[in-house]
């Protein structure tokens, strides 16, 4: 049998955090924080368990304070427990509040109920106690009608004194950490604490060491600084996702030290854990229809935020329709132009209370479909990520986001999603996305496609290409490049799709023929007014703007090592 070392007294909250992590275990219940480590570092106690973070009070300072000078064992393991507060007093129910003059508690409780005190007894002292029973059983022997306890019903209960008011604070949860001797194994779904030693000033220092988090897509739950005590150096508290074994987070944290702060154990692992959610989740499951590259990409970091996941297809062992019965929200990921057949085959199957998100490069025509094939009281909206499944993170790539009048909770998470990992969200409305999709996607690719096709009728050696391309026409030969190295299927399906975007390829042939006369004829005046015209359209903060990033991208290609790349 294990036994855990934990804040007391008998039915405290610490107690009833302790019992649900390990119901078996033998307690041993100390006052103070100090005395709970010091019997888990002296092999007193297996465990220990203590208040780290509560959602009144915040970070709880003692507690954590003295789990990051831990000089042995890890954190393993949390325990979430929502906190029930209520005021007794001896005189008990019809008392007149004003009676009461001092409110005695915990002084964590004390700080819990801050707003609820200020509120009600303005005028009362707080008195703060470390042993509660004792306070609890002088208030009685001594009828001290002036004193008020805010503590738990079942202690006040068990001591005697009546109730005035249940449940004075509500959204009172709090987190407490196990501590093991042995760092926990990974679960899949991991948070880890870190703290660093007392760092030497350097500008940037903050700065530099988030982006070696940011720039491998690593989220950060959890940042703190605080100053040590003695020499007033500043120390940085991270809780990241992920667990300690896992190779960017490892990474990461290698480069903080050898990079960032330059110095040898500059980081102190406070443990991995499985990973806490204080915030609310409504969704436990998606179910994707279509197992292809891009479904995949996204069951993999949806796992990692904790939600199940489950892939079908059209052989998969798990039927769609089995599946649909299994989860919260479908997810519809399948070629563009089987995307409506999809919808109208698995959309019956849905119930009000699921959502149906579609993911893909098509808008009005698989919305329209989904509103006629799925019961008004399901949830509907559209994703169109605008980056491929090769991406390493969605962090600032572009994502438009098409809500619906029935898009709710569950399509907001959702999108909370995307947005925590970085992706830039645009809202469209079905048809403003086929039309910017039409200039942004469509029209690029098609142009790529017909360039290479060009190139190949006239056979022009690509090895040419780069020794006679200016800065500006090597813009259009990467995206040929990037176009033809990736699934043709992917950019067929692009160029297929319906809606306003096919105006804009068909305008483009026009006003590309409409070019080639003009310049074949040799009217270059005309070709000039047309170009004014066309920049008198285009607000100057954009071309400056885009020149500006135009100049920059020269900058990158311009350099040696990159065109050899490209030559060889
Ligand atoms: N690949 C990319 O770069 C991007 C793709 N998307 C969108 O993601 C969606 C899926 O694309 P990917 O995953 O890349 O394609 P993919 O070809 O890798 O996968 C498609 C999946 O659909 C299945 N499938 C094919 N025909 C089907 C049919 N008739 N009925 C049912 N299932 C069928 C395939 O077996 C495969 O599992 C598309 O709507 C696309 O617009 C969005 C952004 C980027
Ligand atoms: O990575 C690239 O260059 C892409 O073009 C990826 C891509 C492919 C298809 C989409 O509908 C959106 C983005």
């Amino acid at each position: 049998m294990i036994s855990i070392a934990t804040q007391g007294p008998a039915g405290s909250d610490s107690c009833q955090a302790a019992r649900q992590y390990a119901p078996d275990a033998r307690l041993l219940l100390f006052n103070r924080i100090a005395d709970i480590l010091e019997a888990f570092l002296s092999g007193q106690a297996d465990q220990a368990l203590v208040p780290v973070y509560n959602t009144r009070e915040g970070e709880i300072k003692e507690s954590f304070r003295l789990v990051s000078q831990l000089e042995q064992g890890y954190w393993i393991d949390n325990v979430v427990l929502p906190i029930h507060l209520s005021l007794g007093a001896v005189s008990g129910g019809g008392l007149d509040l004003s009676t009461i003059k001092t409110i005695v508690g915990r002084s964590s409780v004390l700080r819990q109920c801050d707003e609820y005190l200020d509120r009600h007894f303005p005028l009362a002292t707080m008195m703060a106690v470390q042993d509660i029973e004792a306070a609890l059983a002088d208030i009685r022997s001594s009828n001290r009608t002036s004193h008020a306890v805010i503590e738990s019903e079942e202690l006040l209960k068990k001591h005697g004194i009546p109730l005035i008011a249940r449940e004075v604070v509500p959204h009172n949860r709090t987190r407490f950490a196990v501590l093991g001797k042995d760092l926990a194994k990974s679960s899949g779904y991991d948070a880890t604490a870190i703290i660093t030693r007392p760092l030497r000033d350097r500008v940037g220092m903050l700065a530099d060491i988030l982006g070696e988090f940011t720039r491998r897509g690593i989220n950060i739950l959890d940042l703190q600084t605080e100053n040590d005590i003695k020499t007033q150096k500043l120390r940085i508290y991270i809780e990241a996702e992920g667990h300690i074994d896992d190779t960017l987070l490892r990474e990461a944290l290698t480069r903080l030290e050898k990079r960032v702060i330059q110095e040898d154990n500059a980081i102190k692992l406070l443990g991995s854990f499985p990973r806490v959610d204080m915030r609310v989740k409504q969704i436990k499951a998606f179910g994707f229809i279509g197992s292809g590259a891009m479904s995949r990409w996204f069951a993999s970091r949806l796992e990692n935020e904790g939600y199940t996941t489950y892939l079908t297809g059209r052989t998969s062992a798990l039927r769609p329709e089995a599946m649909i019965e299994m989860v919260d929200v479908v997810v519809i990921c399948v070629p563009i132009s089987v995307t409506a057949d999809t919808i109208r085959q698995y959309g019956r199957h849905l119930h009000d209370g699921q959502a149906l998100i579609l993911l893909a490069g098509e808008s009005e025509n698989t919305i329209n479909t989904a509103f006629a094939a799925t019961s008004p009281g399901v949830e509907l909206m559209l994703v169109h990520n605008l980056w491929g499944p090769q991406a390493l993170t969605m962090k600032d790539k572009n994502a438009s986001v098409v809500r619906t009048a029935r898009s709710g909770a569950f399509c907001s998470e959702f999108e909370a999603f995307l947005y925590k990992h970085g992706a830039d969200i645009f809202h469209d409305s079905p048809s403003k996305h086929d039309l910017l999709m039409g200039v942004g996607q469509k029209l690029p690719t098609t142009i790529s496609v017909a360039l290479a096709m060009t190139l190949t009728r006239h056979e022009i050696d690509c090895l040419d290409i780069s020794s006679h391309s200016t800065l500006t026409s090597l813009y259009g030969i990467l995206a040929m490049a990037r176009v033809h190295n990736q699934n043709p299927r992917t950019y067929a399906e692009i160029m297929a799709t319906s809606g306003d975007g096919r105006k804009i390829v068909r305008s483009f042939a026009e006003n590309l023929l409409h070019l080639i006369d003009l310049a074949e004829s040799g009217d270059i005046d005309q070709l000039c007014r047309i170009m004014e015209a066309n920049r008198n359209f285009m607000p100057p903060a954009f071309l400056q703007k885009r020149m500006k990033q135009a100049k920059a991208v020269d900058e990158m290609l311009s350099l040696s090592a990159l065109k050899g790349d490209w030559d060889s």
